[in-house]
C-alpha cells in the first residue's frame, strides 16, 4: 500500500483528480475504452468537480459506481445523482454511464436488467474506493447477509446488500469484480477513517472489507 498525505482536503481534491486523469489517459493510449469504477457517499465530491474539467477523451470512458442505495434516483441518498451532479458535468459529461440502479422493487429483482450494461467492462481500467468508519467499501458491509458471497473468489459481478450500518439495500459490485482492477486508489478524510485504515492493514477482510484491497492500493487522506 501507497499512503500519500495530503495537508487539507482541497489539495487531496486536486491531486487525486489529477492523478486519476493521468490514469484515464494511459488506459485510452492502449485501449478503445477505460472502465471507471468510483464510489459514492459523502467524500468524493469535490474530487469528482476537479475531475470532470480534465482534457482528456471522456467519450471513451464508461463510469460505473462501486455500488449503489437501493433510492430513487434523485433521492438525497442516491448515489447515482451525486454522480450526475458532480463527475458528469463540464467535459466528463460525455462519458458513459453504466447505470447500477433501476426501477425494479428491489435490488434483487433490478439486477437481471442491469447486468447487461456490464459486459466489456471487467476487467476494471481504474477503481476509486471510499471508505466508511465500519471498514466497508463499495456496499460491502461487515455483518452483512451477503458478505461471505460477495467476498468469495467465484462471487458473481453484482449482489444485493442488507447490513445494519447500511441504512436501505444496496447493490455492490463483488470483491472479485473490484479486485481484478488494473489501478485502485482509496480515498479516506479525517483522523477516526485514517485510525481504521492502521487497523485494517492485515486485517481480515469478513471484518474489515477494505483490508481486501490495500495491498496494491494508493491511499489518498487529509485530515
Ligand atoms: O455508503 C457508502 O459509503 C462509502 C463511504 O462513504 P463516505 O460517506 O463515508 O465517504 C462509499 O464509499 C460508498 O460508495 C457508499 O455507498
Amino acid at each position: 500500500m501507497k499512503l500519500i498525505d495530503y495537508p487539507d482536503r482541497e489539495i487531496l481534491a486536486m491531486g487525486l483528480a489529477d492523478a486519476l486523469a493521468s490514469s484515464l489517459k494511459n488506459s485510452l493510449m492502449v485501449h478503445d475504452h477505460a472502465s471507471f469504477c468510483v464510489p459514492g457517499g459523502s467524500s468524493p465530491g469535490e474530487t469528482f468537480r476537479a475531475l470532470s474539467g480534465a482534457r482528456l477523451d471522456w467519450e471513451r470512458v464508461h463510469v460505473f459506481l462501486n455500488d449503489e442505495r437501493w433510492v430513487p434516483e434523485g433521492h438525497a441518498r442516491s448515489n447515482t445523482s451525486l454522480l450526475k451532479r458532480t463527475l458528469l458535468t463540464d467535459r466528463a459529461a460525455a462519458a458513459t454511464l453504466v447505470p447500477l440502479v433501476n426501477e425494479a422493487e428491489t435490488p434483487e429483482d433490478g439486477i437481471p436488467g442491469l447486468i447487461d450494461g456490464f459486459e466489456g467492462e471487467l476487467p476494471i481500467s481504474l477503481l476509486l474506493l471510499g471508505m466508511g468508519t465500519d471498514g466497508h467499501t463499495a456496499s460491502l458491509f461487515p455483518g452483512a447477509d451477503r458478505l461471505a458471497e460477495a467476498m468469495a473468489p467465484d462471487a458473481p459481478l453484482l449482489l444485493p446488500m442488507r447490513a445494519e450500518g447500511a441504512g436501505e439495500p444496496r447493490i455492490t459490485l463483488s470483491r472479485p469484480a473490484l479486485e481484478g482492477a488494473m489501478e485502485t486508489h482509496v480515498l479516506i478524510m479525517g483522523e477516526e477513517k485514517r485510525a481504521v485504515l492502521e487497523k485494517a492493514r492485515g486485517a481480515d477482510p469478513m471484518e474489515l472489507p477494505i483490508a481486501a484491497f490495500l495491498n496494491d492500493a494508493t491511499v489518498h487522506w487529509a485530515a
